[in-house]
């Protein structure tokens, strides 16, 4: 293999086109020796293999590097078995929600090397974050691929167990979901206090932006952040004081909904 992996993409919809854009915006891939496999390919990744010279659902060959999974979960049973030549001599990186490595290789009739990755939606612009965990049949150069491969999308982080996989779905996989929804409903809350709904959306949106592009460069911690935006006695902590309260409503609510995106991983395994 050179320095830049040949790569069998399996299923390029929103998550597997995010990586794919990465990749070929970084320049993280063998594009002449690549592929991507999606029989319901959407225009727009159409568009983008045939400008890029990539080759798009050609016949099922042996000789890819990498075999990146991005089908649903639920798909994987039917989807897999027709991929398991590409899978016999590749390193095989699966982004599917909670499917365990055993599964995956049960699909792939067999195979043998499996990494799993867990990526989030900002991989779209090379601002996501990966958590990796990979199977002891995998060498320091085959982690050194599928860390080359996620480090397109973002910041990477290894786990050290394969559970901590869904730990890491729950927490950031799906964590962009949770900051899009508290964004949906602080625009409500400000239209239902006066505001333009557009105006509302407008602030909102902005607000979620503007505190990630500020996390991102800070060196303080969230908590630090948070008490330098609330004033004693003012405005910021009489909404805390509400999100909080005595019972810490939100720090449970997120407790619990993190948990149930936890539990879902491990039954979506199957
Ligand atoms: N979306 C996210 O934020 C994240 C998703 N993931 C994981 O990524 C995976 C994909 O999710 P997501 O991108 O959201 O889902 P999508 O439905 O957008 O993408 C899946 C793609 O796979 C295609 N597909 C279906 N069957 C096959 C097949 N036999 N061969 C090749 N391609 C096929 C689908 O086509 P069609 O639509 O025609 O069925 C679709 O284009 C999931 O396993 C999910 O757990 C991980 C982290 C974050
Ligand atoms: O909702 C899901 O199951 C996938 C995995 C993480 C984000 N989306």
């Amino acid at each position: 293999m050179t320095d830049k992996p040949s790569v069998a993409l399996v299923g390029a919809g929103s998550m597997g086109g995010a990586l794919l854009r990465g990749w070929l915006e970084t320049g993280a891939i063998d594009i002449a020796h690549s592929a991507v496999f999606d029989p319901g390919i959407s225009a727009d990744m159409t568009v983008l293999c045939k400008s890029r010279e990539l080759s798009l659902n050609p016949e099922i060959e042996t000789g890819y590097d990498v075999l990146v999974v991005a089908v649903k979960p639920q798909m994987a049973a039917k989807a897999l078995p027709q991929y398991a030549a590409i899978a016999k001599d590749a390193i095989v990186v699966s982004v599917m929600a909670g499917k365990s490595t055993n599964n995956i290789s049960a699909a792939l009739g067999g195979a043998v090397r499996i990494a799993r990755a867990m990526p989030n939606l900002p991989a779209a612009i090379g601002k996501g974050i990966s958590g990796l965990y990979a199977t002891e049949t995998i060498d320091a150069a085959g982690r050194d691929v599928v860390e080359h491969l996620l480090r397109a999308a973002g910041k990477v982080t290894w786990v050290e167990t394969e559970e901590a996989i869904d730990f890491v779905t729950a927490v950031s996989g799906s964590g962009p979901a949770y900051f899009f929804l508290l964004t949906e409903t602080l625009a409500d809350a400000g239209e239902a206090l006066g505001l333009d709904k557009q105006a509302a959306a407008v602030l909102a949106r902005a607000t979620l932006a503007g505190a990630g592009a500020l996390i991102d460069v800070e060196t303080r911690t969230p908590a630090e952040m948070r008490k330098a935006v609330t004033s004693p006695g003012g405005t910021t902590e009489a909404a805390l004081n509400i999100l909080e309260g005595d019972s810490h409503a939100l720090r449970a609510l997120v407790k619990d909904a993190v948990a149930a995106a936890a539990k879902r991983a491990k039954e979506l395994t199957n």
